[in-house]
Protein backbone atom coordinates (compact mmCIF):
# COMPACT_ATOMS: atom_id res chain seq x y z
CA UNK A 1 0.00 0.00 0.00
CA UNK A 2 1.00 3.38 -0.53
CA UNK A 3 1.52 6.76 1.32
CA UNK A 4 -0.55 9.64 -0.99
CA UNK A 5 -1.59 13.50 -0.53
CA UNK A 6 -4.46 15.34 -1.67
CA UNK A 7 -3.67 18.25 -2.75
CA UNK A 8 -6.69 21.00 -3.89
CA UNK A 9 -5.77 23.40 -7.03
CA UNK A 10 -4.57 26.75 -5.22
CA UNK A 11 -2.11 24.15 -3.72
CA UNK A 12 -0.50 22.56 -6.75
CA UNK A 13 3.09 24.47 -6.48
CA UNK A 14 6.86 23.19 -5.52
CA UNK A 15 6.33 24.22 -2.24
CA UNK A 16 3.30 22.20 -1.44
CA UNK A 17 4.85 19.08 -3.13
CA UNK A 18 7.93 19.49 -1.53
CA UNK A 19 5.85 18.92 1.23
CA UNK A 20 4.30 16.06 0.39
CA UNK A 21 7.16 14.17 -0.46
CA UNK A 22 8.53 15.29 3.34
CA UNK A 23 5.46 13.73 4.88
CA UNK A 24 6.39 10.76 3.09
CA UNK A 25 3.95 10.55 0.17
CA UNK A 26 4.96 8.66 -2.96
CA UNK A 27 1.57 9.70 -4.59
CA UNK A 28 -0.49 12.52 -5.27
CA UNK A 29 -4.55 13.25 -5.87
CA UNK A 30 -4.99 16.34 -7.43
CA UNK A 31 -8.09 18.25 -7.39
CA UNK A 32 -8.36 20.00 -10.69
CA UNK A 33 -11.98 21.99 -9.86
CA UNK A 34 -11.08 25.06 -8.12
CA UNK A 35 -13.27 24.87 -4.93
CA UNK A 36 -12.34 27.85 -3.52
CA UNK A 37 -11.90 30.10 -7.19
CA UNK A 38 -14.43 32.85 -6.17
CA UNK A 39 -14.19 32.44 -2.44
CA UNK A 40 -11.21 32.32 -0.82
CA UNK A 41 -11.44 34.89 1.94
CA UNK A 42 -14.77 33.00 2.86
CA UNK A 43 -13.07 29.70 3.51
CA UNK A 44 -9.46 30.58 5.00
CA UNK A 45 -7.60 27.13 6.58
CA UNK A 46 -8.03 25.30 3.35
CA UNK A 47 -10.95 23.40 4.31
CA UNK A 48 -13.93 24.06 1.93
CA UNK A 49 -17.64 24.55 4.20
CA UNK A 50 -19.29 27.03 1.88
CA UNK A 51 -22.41 28.17 2.90
CA UNK A 52 -26.20 28.32 1.29
CA UNK A 53 -24.43 29.73 -1.87
CA UNK A 54 -21.93 26.99 -1.86
CA UNK A 55 -18.29 26.36 -2.29
CA UNK A 56 -18.38 29.17 -5.03
CA UNK A 57 -18.23 29.88 -8.53
CA UNK A 58 -17.28 26.60 -11.21
CA UNK A 59 -15.11 26.74 -14.06
CA UNK A 60 -15.44 27.87 -17.46
CA UNK A 61 -17.70 25.40 -19.43
CA UNK A 62 -15.40 26.11 -23.01
CA UNK A 63 -12.45 25.19 -21.16
CA UNK A 64 -11.55 21.52 -21.12
CA UNK A 65 -8.51 20.17 -18.87
CA UNK A 66 -5.72 19.93 -21.24
CA UNK A 67 -3.06 17.40 -22.06
CA UNK A 68 -0.70 20.03 -21.54
CA UNK A 69 -1.74 21.76 -18.37
CA UNK A 70 -2.04 17.95 -16.79
CA UNK A 71 1.24 16.65 -18.13
CA UNK A 72 3.17 19.86 -16.80
CA UNK A 73 1.62 19.42 -13.31
CA UNK A 74 2.72 15.52 -13.67
CA UNK A 75 5.90 16.30 -14.70
CA UNK A 76 6.08 19.05 -11.94
CA UNK A 77 5.40 16.63 -9.43
CA UNK A 78 7.65 13.48 -10.89
CA UNK A 79 10.26 15.84 -10.65
CA UNK A 80 9.57 16.06 -6.77
CA UNK A 81 9.20 12.14 -6.81
CA UNK A 82 5.72 11.98 -6.63
CA UNK A 83 3.28 10.24 -9.54
CA UNK A 84 -0.20 11.08 -9.72
CA UNK A 85 -2.64 8.58 -9.25
CA UNK A 86 -6.10 10.76 -9.19
CA UNK A 87 -7.53 13.37 -10.41
CA UNK A 88 -10.66 14.36 -7.69
CA UNK A 89 -13.90 15.53 -9.26
CA UNK A 90 -15.40 16.44 -12.70
CA UNK A 91 -15.81 20.13 -12.27
CA UNK A 92 -20.39 20.90 -12.41
CA UNK A 93 -19.44 24.02 -15.36
CA UNK A 94 -18.49 20.58 -17.17
CA UNK A 95 -21.29 18.03 -16.27
CA UNK A 96 -24.30 20.14 -14.31
CA UNK A 97 -27.06 18.74 -17.04
CA UNK A 98 -25.66 15.27 -16.80
CA UNK A 99 -26.32 15.08 -12.43
CA UNK A 100 -29.60 17.59 -13.59
CA UNK A 101 -30.92 15.57 -16.90
CA UNK A 102 -30.84 19.07 -18.69
CA UNK A 103 -30.91 19.85 -21.72
CA UNK A 104 -26.95 20.30 -22.25
CA UNK A 105 -26.40 16.36 -21.18
CA UNK A 106 -25.72 15.03 -24.28
CA UNK A 107 -22.91 18.08 -25.06
CA UNK A 108 -21.84 17.76 -21.86
CA UNK A 109 -20.99 13.44 -22.24
CA UNK A 110 -19.08 14.43 -25.04
CA UNK A 111 -16.69 16.65 -22.88
CA UNK A 112 -16.66 13.82 -20.22
CA UNK A 113 -15.10 11.80 -22.69
CA UNK A 114 -13.09 14.14 -24.05
CA UNK A 115 -11.65 14.53 -20.27
CA UNK A 116 -11.32 10.99 -19.45
CA UNK A 117 -9.34 10.45 -22.95
CA UNK A 118 -6.99 13.40 -21.85
CA UNK A 119 -6.16 11.74 -18.52
CA UNK A 120 -5.86 9.05 -20.20
CA UNK A 121 -3.01 10.10 -22.20
CA UNK A 122 -1.25 11.98 -20.02
CA UNK A 123 -1.21 8.68 -17.78
CA UNK A 124 -3.19 9.43 -14.74
CA UNK A 125 -4.96 6.30 -14.09
CA UNK A 126 -8.09 7.29 -11.87
CA UNK A 127 -10.35 9.88 -11.56
CA UNK A 128 -12.40 10.68 -8.68
CA UNK A 129 -16.09 11.78 -8.85
CA UNK A 130 -19.17 12.69 -6.93
CA UNK A 131 -22.21 11.83 -8.19
CA UNK A 132 -24.01 14.37 -6.00
CA UNK A 133 -26.71 17.27 -6.55
CA UNK A 134 -25.99 18.67 -3.36
CA UNK A 135 -22.62 17.39 -3.17
CA UNK A 136 -20.33 18.10 -0.29
CA UNK A 137 -22.61 20.61 2.09
CA UNK A 138 -24.24 21.42 5.60
CA UNK A 139 -20.70 21.34 7.11
CA UNK A 140 -19.01 23.12 9.59
CA UNK A 141 -16.12 23.84 11.29
CA UNK A 142 -15.17 23.47 14.78
CA UNK A 143 -12.58 23.29 17.97
CA UNK A 144 -14.23 19.84 18.01
CA UNK A 145 -11.23 17.50 17.32
CA UNK A 146 -8.26 16.26 20.43
CA UNK A 147 -7.45 19.05 22.35
CA UNK A 148 -9.63 21.84 20.79
CA UNK A 149 -8.66 21.21 17.04
CA UNK A 150 -10.54 22.68 14.22
CA UNK A 151 -12.10 20.35 12.45
CA UNK A 152 -15.44 19.96 9.91
CA UNK A 153 -18.27 17.71 10.77
CA UNK A 154 -22.05 18.41 11.16
CA UNK A 155 -24.48 19.32 13.59
CA UNK A 156 -28.01 18.84 12.23
CA UNK A 157 -29.86 17.80 9.07
CA UNK A 158 -29.12 20.69 6.16
CA UNK A 159 -32.41 20.45 3.45
CA UNK A 160 -32.20 24.12 2.45
CA UNK A 161 -33.41 24.07 -1.19
CA UNK A 162 -30.60 24.74 -3.74
CA UNK A 163 -31.46 27.39 -6.17
CA UNK A 164 -31.81 27.39 -9.62
CA UNK A 165 -28.32 27.56 -11.38
CA UNK A 166 -26.29 25.76 -8.44
CA UNK A 167 -25.41 22.11 -8.34
CA UNK A 168 -22.68 20.24 -6.53
CA UNK A 169 -22.24 22.88 -4.02
CA UNK A 170 -21.06 25.37 -6.88
CA UNK A 171 -22.83 27.89 -9.30
CA UNK A 172 -22.76 27.14 -12.91
CA UNK A 173 -24.52 29.93 -14.03
CA UNK A 174 -25.22 32.51 -11.92
CA UNK A 175 -28.15 34.60 -14.34
CA UNK A 176 -30.38 31.46 -13.77
CA UNK A 177 -34.12 32.30 -13.35
CA UNK A 178 -35.16 32.96 -9.88
CA UNK A 179 -36.36 29.36 -8.27
CA UNK A 180 -35.22 26.29 -6.73
CA UNK A 181 -34.18 22.80 -8.49
CA UNK A 182 -37.23 20.38 -8.40
CA UNK A 183 -37.04 17.73 -6.26
CA UNK A 184 -36.19 13.95 -7.77
CA UNK A 185 -36.53 10.77 -6.04
CA UNK A 186 -33.52 8.41 -5.48
CA UNK A 187 -34.31 6.30 -8.79
CA UNK A 188 -34.26 9.03 -11.12
CA UNK A 189 -31.00 9.74 -9.11
CA UNK A 190 -30.25 6.24 -10.02
CA UNK A 191 -31.33 6.31 -13.16
CA UNK A 192 -29.07 9.45 -14.52
CA UNK A 193 -25.84 7.27 -12.71
CA UNK A 194 -26.48 4.56 -14.76
CA UNK A 195 -26.42 6.25 -17.47
CA UNK A 196 -23.53 8.34 -17.30
CA UNK A 197 -21.80 4.74 -16.76
CA UNK A 198 -23.32 3.18 -19.68
CA UNK A 199 -21.79 6.07 -21.44
CA UNK A 200 -18.26 6.72 -20.36
CA UNK A 201 -17.57 3.22 -18.88
CA UNK A 202 -16.57 1.82 -22.40
CA UNK A 203 -14.31 5.35 -23.00
CA UNK A 204 -13.06 5.01 -19.38
CA UNK A 205 -12.27 1.16 -20.43
CA UNK A 206 -10.12 2.23 -23.72
CA UNK A 207 -8.23 5.48 -22.10
CA UNK A 208 -6.93 2.70 -19.47
CA UNK A 209 -8.47 5.20 -16.91
CA UNK A 210 -10.61 3.73 -13.90
CA UNK A 211 -13.59 5.67 -12.53
CA UNK A 212 -14.19 5.89 -8.90
CA UNK A 213 -16.94 6.75 -7.18
CA UNK A 214 -17.05 9.08 -4.08
CA UNK A 215 -20.40 8.08 -1.65
CA UNK A 216 -22.11 10.63 -0.36
CA UNK A 217 -20.33 13.17 2.16
CA UNK A 218 -22.14 13.94 4.29
CA UNK A 219 -24.70 10.70 4.31
CA UNK A 220 -27.63 12.12 4.89
CA UNK A 221 -30.90 10.56 3.26
CA UNK A 222 -31.69 14.26 1.51
CA UNK A 223 -29.29 16.61 1.36
CA UNK A 224 -30.62 20.35 0.39
CA UNK A 225 -34.18 18.51 -0.04
CA UNK A 226 -32.25 15.92 -2.87
CA UNK A 227 -32.23 11.99 -2.57
CA UNK A 228 -28.01 10.73 -2.38
CA UNK A 229 -26.66 7.66 -4.23
CA UNK A 230 -24.77 5.86 -1.57
CA UNK A 231 -25.71 6.97 1.76
CA UNK A 232 -25.35 3.53 3.01
CA UNK A 233 -22.82 1.18 2.46
CA UNK A 234 -24.90 -1.82 0.83
CA UNK A 235 -25.30 0.90 -2.06
CA UNK A 236 -21.75 1.13 -2.96
CA UNK A 237 -22.74 -2.93 -4.34
CA UNK A 238 -25.53 -1.54 -6.60
CA UNK A 239 -22.89 1.05 -8.58
CA UNK A 240 -20.38 -1.64 -8.68
CA UNK A 241 -23.23 -3.93 -10.40
CA UNK A 242 -23.94 -1.50 -13.11
CA UNK A 243 -20.99 -2.53 -14.43
CA UNK A 244 -18.88 -4.98 -14.23
CA UNK A 245 -15.60 -3.89 -15.31
CA UNK A 246 -12.60 -2.86 -12.36
CA UNK A 247 -12.78 0.35 -14.09
CA UNK A 248 -15.71 1.20 -12.36
CA UNK A 249 -14.52 1.09 -8.87
CA UNK A 250 -14.81 3.28 -5.55
CA UNK A 251 -13.14 6.40 -3.91
CA UNK A 252 -13.52 4.68 -0.82
CA UNK A 253 -13.74 7.42 2.47
CA UNK A 254 -13.58 5.70 5.19
CA UNK A 255 -14.84 8.79 7.46
CA UNK A 256 -18.18 8.97 4.96
CA UNK A 257 -18.95 5.44 5.32
CA UNK A 258 -18.28 5.41 9.29
CA UNK A 259 -20.71 8.43 9.53
CA UNK A 260 -23.53 6.25 7.55
CA UNK A 261 -26.31 4.67 10.17
CA UNK A 262 -26.51 1.41 8.81
CA UNK A 263 -23.62 -1.37 8.57
CA UNK A 264 -20.45 -2.50 9.63
CA UNK A 265 -17.57 -0.79 8.55
CA UNK A 266 -14.92 -3.45 8.97
CA UNK A 267 -17.68 -5.84 6.78
CA UNK A 268 -17.82 -2.92 3.85
CA UNK A 269 -14.03 -2.75 3.73
CA UNK A 270 -13.66 -6.42 3.27
CA UNK A 271 -16.64 -6.71 0.68
CA UNK A 272 -15.67 -4.22 -1.37
CA UNK A 273 -11.53 -4.66 -1.44
CA UNK A 274 -12.13 -8.52 -1.95
CA UNK A 275 -13.83 -7.84 -4.72
CA UNK A 276 -10.62 -5.51 -6.40
CA UNK A 277 -13.05 -2.59 -6.65
CA UNK A 278 -11.22 0.18 -4.11
CA UNK A 279 -9.64 2.74 -6.37
CA UNK A 280 -8.06 4.62 -3.82
CA UNK A 281 -8.86 5.35 -0.29
CA UNK A 282 -9.24 8.44 1.59
CA UNK A 283 -7.89 7.24 4.98
CA UNK A 284 -9.58 9.79 7.32
CA UNK A 285 -11.43 8.85 11.15
CA UNK A 286 -14.33 10.46 12.56
CA UNK A 287 -17.18 10.47 16.09
CA UNK A 288 -20.36 10.03 15.37
CA UNK A 289 -22.98 9.57 12.85
CA UNK A 290 -25.07 11.74 10.40
CA UNK A 291 -26.37 14.00 11.04
CA UNK A 292 -24.46 14.25 14.45
CA UNK A 293 -20.43 13.56 13.65
CA UNK A 294 -17.29 15.13 13.64
CA UNK A 295 -13.84 14.64 12.19
CA UNK A 296 -11.02 13.41 14.62
CA UNK A 297 -7.49 12.89 14.30
CA UNK A 298 -6.75 9.81 12.12
CA UNK A 299 -5.96 7.98 15.80
CA UNK A 300 -8.98 9.44 17.98
CA UNK A 301 -12.23 8.83 16.16
CA UNK A 302 -14.44 5.70 16.19
CA UNK A 303 -12.83 3.93 13.20
CA UNK A 304 -10.01 1.03 14.24
CA UNK A 305 -7.79 2.15 11.37
CA UNK A 306 -4.85 -0.35 11.97
CA UNK A 307 -7.77 -2.89 11.62
CA UNK A 308 -9.16 -1.53 8.31
CA UNK A 309 -5.15 -1.77 7.25
CA UNK A 310 -4.72 -5.48 7.99
CA UNK A 311 -8.58 -5.88 5.89
CA UNK A 312 -7.11 -4.21 2.73
CA UNK A 313 -4.07 -5.88 3.03
CA UNK A 314 -5.27 -9.52 3.55
CA UNK A 315 -7.19 -9.08 0.60
CA UNK A 316 -4.06 -7.59 -1.53
CA UNK A 317 -5.00 -3.91 -1.81
CA UNK A 318 -1.80 -2.43 -3.34
CA UNK A 319 -3.45 1.13 -3.98
CA UNK A 320 -2.77 4.36 -2.58
CA UNK A 321 -3.93 6.02 0.63
CA UNK A 322 -4.63 9.91 1.31
CA UNK A 323 -5.54 11.47 4.24
CA UNK A 324 -7.96 13.97 2.49
CA UNK A 325 -8.20 16.42 5.49
CA UNK A 326 -7.48 16.28 8.78
CA UNK A 327 -8.01 18.73 12.06
CA UNK A 328 -5.98 21.81 12.00
CA UNK A 329 -3.36 22.46 14.76
CA UNK A 330 -2.82 25.30 16.40
CA UNK A 331 0.49 26.80 15.39
CA UNK A 332 1.34 29.36 12.54
CA UNK A 333 0.55 26.57 10.23
CA UNK A 334 -2.44 24.81 10.68
CA UNK A 335 -3.39 22.43 8.13
CA UNK A 336 0.13 21.58 7.37
CA UNK A 337 0.79 20.42 10.75
CA UNK A 338 -2.78 18.45 10.56
CA UNK A 339 -1.91 16.94 7.78
CA UNK A 340 1.80 16.01 8.65
CA UNK A 341 0.66 14.23 11.81
CA UNK A 342 -1.81 12.03 9.59
CA UNK A 343 0.72 11.49 7.35
CA UNK A 344 3.17 10.83 10.14
CA UNK A 345 1.01 8.24 11.64
CA UNK A 346 0.17 6.66 8.92
CA UNK A 347 3.60 5.95 7.44
CA UNK A 348 4.04 3.94 11.18
CA UNK A 349 0.93 2.16 10.62
CA UNK A 350 1.65 1.02 6.89
CA UNK A 351 5.27 0.38 7.75
CA UNK A 352 3.75 -2.38 11.05
CA UNK A 353 0.70 -4.08 9.39
CA UNK A 354 3.26 -4.48 5.90
CA UNK A 355 5.62 -6.09 7.82
CA UNK A 356 3.10 -8.37 10.07
CA UNK A 357 3.38 -12.11 8.92
O1 LIG B 1 -14.57 16.73 1.66
C1 LIG B 1 -13.78 17.44 1.04
O2 LIG B 1 -13.56 18.53 1.40
C2 LIG B 1 -13.04 16.93 -0.16
O3 LIG B 1 -11.70 16.95 0.17
C3 LIG B 1 -13.39 15.55 -0.60
O4 LIG B 1 -13.13 14.59 0.35
C4 LIG B 1 -14.77 15.43 -1.12
O5 LIG B 1 -15.64 15.02 -0.11
C5 LIG B 1 -14.81 14.48 -2.26
O6 LIG B 1 -13.90 14.89 -3.21
C6 LIG B 1 -16.17 14.36 -2.86
O7 LIG B 1 -16.49 15.47 -3.61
Amino acid sequence: MKLGFGLYRHQLDADHFRFATQCGASHLVVHWVDYFRSSRDNQPGDQPIGNDSGWGLAGDPDKLWSFEELSAVKEEAASHGLQIEAIENFDPAHWHDVLLDGPKKLEQFEKLKTIIRTVGRVGIPTIGYNFSIAGVAGRIKGPTARGGAEAVGMENPYDTPIPNGMVWNMVYDRHAPPGNLLTITPEELWQRHGEFLDVLMPVAEEAGVTLALHPDDPPTPTLRGQPRLVNQPHLYQRAIDRHSSTRNALEFCLGTLAEMTDGDLYEAVDNYSRQNRVAYVHFRNVRGKVPHYCETFVDEGDIDMLRVLRILKGNGFEGVLIPDHAPQMTCAAPWHSGMAFACGWMKAALQSVENDR
